[in-house]
């Protein structure tokens, strides 16, 4: 390694020194030049985003990162490097970065390091994959790209080290539980029990002893002893499902419980000890419970410490294609891969999803029943899904669908034509109308 002059360039050998030490950092790490320009990256970053034959010295990082020629902030995303020039601090984002195993979701946290008289000498990136949520078609766990849903994910991380009690609020079907499950997963008690516990059409009698368990003959039939799920969840998460549906007389015994950890078996004298991160999730409006006397107060403060509103599907028609993607991997039996028609892609933008992401489960479950060549069409969905509207969105929908079935294939007009289930002259005249291309 060349030898720094240090009194020729301080700075170049303090930065020198930097990427030395970085070197070490089991995370992966680059030093960047305030014109974006990447200076070091140490074995890990090598690792974990490097591609062979593709060097990142010199190159600008959101050309590596993200494939744009501009800016990520010229280019409508935020910029860790602008914000934290504006703010004269370290900044945090969860951006969708391309790495050679496909787009992932990548927490990067932004340090500037300042010289003596207190200007940028460069800024120091720390990456991170977020591993239970992904960009991709995925057969399991959270997916989404979308901004609405990269901003609830974002607070999901952003909350998920600390043991503060998260609510989570969203219509039916959009993903609570999944949410919830991610958010333990994402937190330092992932080792231990994730516990959920369906407050919906429970008796107040039966909630107490499912919560907290039961001592022998504390009642008819309670023939053994029972731990109840706050013990089960000891170490881990305990997730309380429908929190407006907990009768108003288990609410204070539940906010005992949350402010002491203390709670007591039904039958029992001793007062246990919990210790759970909690986690609630609810499609009612509390606040308005609480003005009209149906939620206490005082509970409502202590669950609403941060709280996440996760998107309905209507407001991110853009991930619809990708939950398509990740819900027929789930459902196609092994090795009988499922598509849509571009048509039919469009319809499902089009409909607006009151049932959400579970309602869309279900159509492509029954569309999948008709679709014998593995391809499903529009007359194998609902007929009372949104009727091919020509909203703009929904055509514009329907070309990046062709484009993208266009770029991945490889054989004959006429086979591609086949697969899309168009007439060989539809998918011409389709794709002369989009451009030359
Ligand atoms: N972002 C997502 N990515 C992948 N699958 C999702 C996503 N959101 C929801 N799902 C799927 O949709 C279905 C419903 O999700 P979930 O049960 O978590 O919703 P919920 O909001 O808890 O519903 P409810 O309020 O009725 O309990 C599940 O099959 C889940 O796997």
């Amino acid at each position: 390694m060349k030898k720094v002059d240090m009194n020729a360039d301080p700075a170049l050998a303090a930065l020198q020194a930097l990427i030395a030490y970085l070197a070490h950092e089991g995370e992966p790490m680059i030093v960047l030049d305030p014109a974006y320009n990447i200076l070091g990256a140490n074995p890990a970053y090598r690792r974990q985003f490097g591609r062979a034959g593709e060097p990142v010295l010199g190159q600008k990082c959101y050309r590596v990162s993200h494939h744009y020629d501009v800016p990520c902030d010229q280019a409508g995303e935020h910029c860790p490097m602008r914000r934290s020039l504006e703010l004269g601090g370290p900044d945090r984002v969860l951006h969708i970065h391309h790495t050679p195993r496909g787009p992932e979701h990548v927490n990067v946290e932004l340090r500037p390091i300042l010289d003596p008289q207190g200007r940028v000498l460069a800024y120091v990136e720390r990456l991170c994959t977020v591993r239970h949520a992904s960009a991709e078609p995925s057969a399991e766990g959270l997916v989404g790209r979308s901004a609405v849903f990269m901003a609830a994910l974002e607070s999901l991380q952003r909350v998920a080290p600390s043991m503060l009690p998260v609510l989570l609020l969203g219509e039916s079907g959009t993903g609570k539980e999944l949410f919830a499950r991610a958010l333990h997963e994402a937190s330092p008690r992932a080792g231990g029990p994730f516990v959920v516990v369906d407050c919906s059409g429970l008796s107040e009698a039966l909630f107490e002893s499912e919560l907290f368990g039961y001592e022998k003959g504390a009642f008819t039939g309670a023939h053994a002893r029972k731990p109840g799920l706050v013990e089960t969840a000891q170490g881990g998460t305990l997730f309380l499902d429908e929190m407006g549906d907990v009768p108003l007389a288990m609410q204070v015994k539940l906010l005992r419980l949350i402010e002491t950890g203390g709670y007591r078996r039904v039958g029992g004298l001793e007062t246990r000890q919990a210790d759970f991160r909690l986690v609630a999730a609810t499609h009612q409006p509390l606040a308005r419970m609480v003005a009209e006397g149906r939620f206490r107060e005082d509970l409502y403060y202590r669950i609403n410490a941060f709280p996440i509103e996760l998107p309905a599907l209507r407001e991110r028609p853009e991930d619809i294609a990708l939950l398509v993607d990740s819900i027929l991997k789930r459902e196609a039996p092994a090795g009988v891969p499922l598509s849509l028609t571009p048509a039919a892609l469009a319809r499902l933008q089009a409909h607006a999803w009151p049932g959400n992401v579970r309602e869309l489960r279900n159509v492509l479950e029954r569309a999948r029943l008709f679709a014998d060549d593995g391809l499903i069409r529009v007359e194998h969905l609902p007929s009372g899904l949104a009727r091919t509207p020509v909203l703009p969105a929904a055509k514009q929908a329907c070309d990046e669908a062709l484009l993208h079935a266009v770029q991945g294939f490889t054989g004959t007009r006429r086979t591609l034509a086949a697969r899309l289930g168009l007439s060989e002259r539809t998918l011409y005249r389709r794709l002369k109308a989009l451009g030359p291309d």
